[in-house]
């Protein structure tokens, strides 16, 4: 088993509410209201502006060429990603500055700058153990409502879905993992709980993310 593997484990019950919140139950079945998965995107879009930023210090600690193209290449990705809610809100008639515009809620300030303060106190392993699970955790959801066929004919989030379960997202994942699982190998015991605790911690966060959506907070 894989260190990122050891952590997802190791991550439960936090991780199971994560992948399988009422949130993504009802996005997957087509019945989430839409002023909450409104709510929800317009925040990702905000998440993603901070989480690119988090990614990019990755390129200001990199040790070597190939980490900084790994990152560089998160950042390509994300930018595909952002895509996504771009067309969503344009479809619903609010605009990117409109978007860009919007008051951040706190459970995305609470994620995002707890993410970008594990990379700006620690070292990569530190950062990426903080944003390995959205990558990974997205990348689990978007796949696994494809595999088991619960998305109904008609769903009006089904873009959603196939942008994590697409091979690209799923690639994207795995530069992650695989980045993760290389820091890992020159740890201490110690460093490995420690980055144990802040993936848990994220993780906590992206259950906390996805309640902000039914709340409407
Ligand atoms: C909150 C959150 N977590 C993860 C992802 C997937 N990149 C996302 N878009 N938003």
């Amino acid at each position: 088993m894989s260190f990122t593997q050891k952590l997802i484990k190791n991550a439960d019950p936090f991780w199971k509410d994560y992948v399988d919140h009422k949130f993504v139950q009802q996005l997957a079945n087509g019945t989430l209201e839409k002023a909450s998965f409104q709510h929800y995107l317009k925040q990702d879009y905000l998440y993603l502006f901070q989480y690119s930023r988090a990614i990019s210090l990755g390129i200001f600690k990199a040790n070597n060429f190939q980490q900084i193209e790994t990152a560089h290449q998160a950042n390509t990705d994300l930018l595909k990603e952002i895509q996504v809610h771009i067309n969503f809100c344009k479809e619903w008639g609010i605009s990117e500055k409109e978007l860009f515009a919007t008051v951040e809620s706190p459970a995305c300030v609470a994620y995002t700058r707890y993410v970008l303060d594990c990379g700006i106190k620690g070292g990569l392993p530190e950062l990426y153990a903080a944003l390995a699970p959205c990558a990974v955790g997205y990348a689990e959801i978007g796949r696994t409502i494809v595999e088991k066929g619960i998305s109904p004919k008609n769903n009006p989030y089904q873009a959603w879905i196939d942008a994590y379960a697409s091979e690209e997202f799923q690639q994207a994942a795995q530069g992650v993992i695989c980045i993760l699982d290389e820091l890992a190998l020159d740890l201490t015991e110690n460093q490995k709980t420690n980055l144990q605790t802040i993936f848990n911690t994220a993780t906590r966060m992206e259950s906390g993310f996805w309640q902000m959506g039914l709340d409407l907070s």
